[in-house]
Parts: C-alpha cells; structure tokens; sequence
C-alpha cells in the first residue's frame, strides 16, 4: 500500500494556489506521500477518450489498494477533478481524500451553480480535509455528508530561514494585490502600509507604499517589524469578505512564519484562534487597528511577538499540514 498526492504544475510563479500545493506536496513527500504532478492546460480541448487516457498516464503510478490525498481544485476546471475522482474510483479498494484548499462555487457568485457537482464530488471520498470548522457547517448545509472531516486550521509557510525577534514599529506590511484587495488603494490611516506587489496608477493614497513584489526568502526577510494585515473586502462580484469568514489566508501564514503579530476581521473563521493564543489585534475595523498601534507600547507589541513565535515554529516546519495528513491516515485505516 503506497501513498499518493496531487501537485499542480504550470501556473503563475506568483499563484498563492500554486505556492500553497506545492509547499503541502513538499510536506506531504516528508512523511513518504510519492507526487501525482498536474499540469495546467486547458480541459475543454480534451475529447473525453483523452482526458481519461491524460488521467491514466498521471495516475500509472497508483496501485488499487493505494491511497490518494487529491488536493483541490486543480483549476484544471471542475470538469477534470470530477473526471480524476471518477477514474480514482473505479479503483474499488482505493482510498480517497480529498484536501480541499479552495471551494470555487463560494469563491465567486457567478460559480455558485456548481456547488451540487462540488458536493457529489467529495461525497466520494472518504475523508475531505476543510480548511475551518466554519467551512465545515456550511459544506454541510450544502450536503456534505459521508467523509470523514479533518479540520486543516491554519496553513504552513515553510521556511529555513531562522526566527528573529520583530521589532516594534507602527508600520502595517500587506501581502497582497490591489485587483484584489482594492482597500490598499485608499489606504487613509495614520499607520502606514507597506504593500508587498508593484505600483499602480489607481492608488489614491500617499500612506501606502508599494514596495514591490518579492520571492519567499526575500519576502520573510523583509517581513521582520511591525504588523502583517490579513484583511478582505467584498466587491461585486466576489464576496472576498464572506469567503474570508469561511476560508484560511495563506498570507496570515505568512505574517506568522516571519513571526510579526496580525491584524485581523473579526468574524473570519481564525479570529478567535488568532484571539486566544495571543497572536495579534482582532478587531471590527481598520480604523479600530489604527487606533491600537498608534497608542500601543512596546512590550504590549514584545508580549504578542513572543507568543507568535510558538506558533511560527509549528507553521514554519509544516505541523498544520502534516497533522492534518496523519489525521487522514488514521481516519481512512482505523476506526476511532
Ligand atoms: O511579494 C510577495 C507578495 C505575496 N507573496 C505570496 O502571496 C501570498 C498572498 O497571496 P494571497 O493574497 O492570494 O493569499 P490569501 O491570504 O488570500 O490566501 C503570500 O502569503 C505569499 O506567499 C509573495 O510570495 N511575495
């Protein structure tokens, strides 16, 4: 009995989607997961005859008793995760789960229509790995129902790089696009921002600058005072905000590797994890977080930076990812 995971390959090197399956791919292949790898292309140029023929040259390496931890969407289009799953099943003492990282249908209103096909797709699995347990309630009034469900909490953010202890400043760091975070572009609060991606010619404010997009390395690097923003607005169109209060942010992962506190909404789904281990502001606006920093002291800030720093270690060396790949193994080869 071997055990796989998917990998998508193709994509932006600045894809979130992309750094956040391969960084699980990399943890998962510590705890001896072998690499089913993906590549982007387009589906629909597919006849169905090929796109099975394309699945099974993927999955050659898959065995009938083997186990597959498919992780989701592979943004090759609803249309072959369902063709994968289909294929993975006619493989009758296979094991399937499927690591949700994205819910498509709630990501954008105009996909909402898929969220049938969504729900009929990890109903076939055995265990589906959630993000949040508010994930969890809605999938469920969705009809979800059947998998065992393994709770993700929080993402990694692997890194070698050894901790620093930040330094106090009133400085807020966004990790972050204005496309799709159009707030940075109003930025009207005494903190300033400094905004990790390039400039653009629709920022109206001069209190937030745009430093530049950085690789990984760089990136935590620079990373090292102040606070990391975790924010999200809704727009037409897409409802960021809603889908914050269900989801997990990579970035807030982020902010915790390089090990500076967070600011986040209250009401996403991590606010009161981020609340009780003391790793930041949780607050109803930004003008409230504003407020906090510019009348905070110094050791208020050194007091959260020490209890981030617990958390680091476990987000840096991938515990989030691997308990929530080692909860999956038992829950598919035992029964509690
Ligand atoms: O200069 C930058 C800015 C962003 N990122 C990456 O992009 C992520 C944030 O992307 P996104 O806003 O899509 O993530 P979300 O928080 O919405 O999950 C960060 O965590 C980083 O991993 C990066 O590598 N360099």
């Amino acid at each position: 009995m071997r055990t796989h995971i998917t990998n998508i390959y193709g994509h932006s090197p600045k894809s979130t989607a992309l750094i956040a399956q391969n960084m699980t791919t990399n943890i998962a292949k510590s705890l001896d997961f072998n690499e089913i790898g993906i590549y982007a292309y387009p589906v629909s140029l597919d006849s169905p005859q090929e796109l099975r023929t394309r699945i099974d040259g993927m999955i050659s390496g898959v065995g009938f008793t083997d186990i597959v931890v498919a992780q989701f969407p592979t943004w090759n289009d609803m249309e072959f995760d369902e063709s994968l799953i289909a294929r993975l099943r006619e493989y009758s003492s296979l094991k399937l789960c499927i690591f949700v990282h994205d819910v498509l249908p709630l990501m954008f209103e105009e996909n909402y229509g898929l969220m049938p096909r969504f729900i009929a797709m990890c109903n076939q699995a055995q265990v589906v790995i959630l993000p949040t347990e508010a994930m969890k309630a809605r999938l469920v009034s969705e009809g979800l129902q059947g998998p065992k469900i393994i709770i993700q909490k929080l993402w990694d953010h692997q890194t070698t790089l050894s901790y620093q202890t930040p330094k106090f400043e009133r400085l807020i760091h966004f990790a972050g696009n204005p496309d799709r975070f159009p707030f940075i572009n109003q930025w009207r609060y005494q903190t300033p921002l400094q905004v990790f991606d390039q400039p653009n010619d629709n920022s109206l404010t001069d209190n937030a600058s745009f430093i530049g997009w950085y690789r990984d390395e760089e990136m935590l690097f620079k990373l090292s005072s102040g606070f990391g923003l975790s924010w999200s607005e809704n727009f037409p169109g897409k409802r960021e905000r809603d889908y914050s209060e269900l989801n997990l942010s990579f970035k807030l992962s982020t902010y915790l590797a390089a090990g500076i506190p967070v600011i986040v909404r209250r009401g996403i789904a991590v606010a009161d994890f981020i609340a009780t281990n003391h790793l930041g502001l949780v607050v109803d606006s930004l003008q409230e977080a504003d407020d906090i920093i510019q009348t905070m002291s110094e050791s208020d800030y050194q007091v959260m930076a020490t209890h981030v720093k617990q958390i680091s270690f476990l987000v840096k060396n991938g515990y989030y990812t691997k308990k929530a790949l080692i909860d999956s193994l038992h829950s598919l080869l035992s029964t509690d």
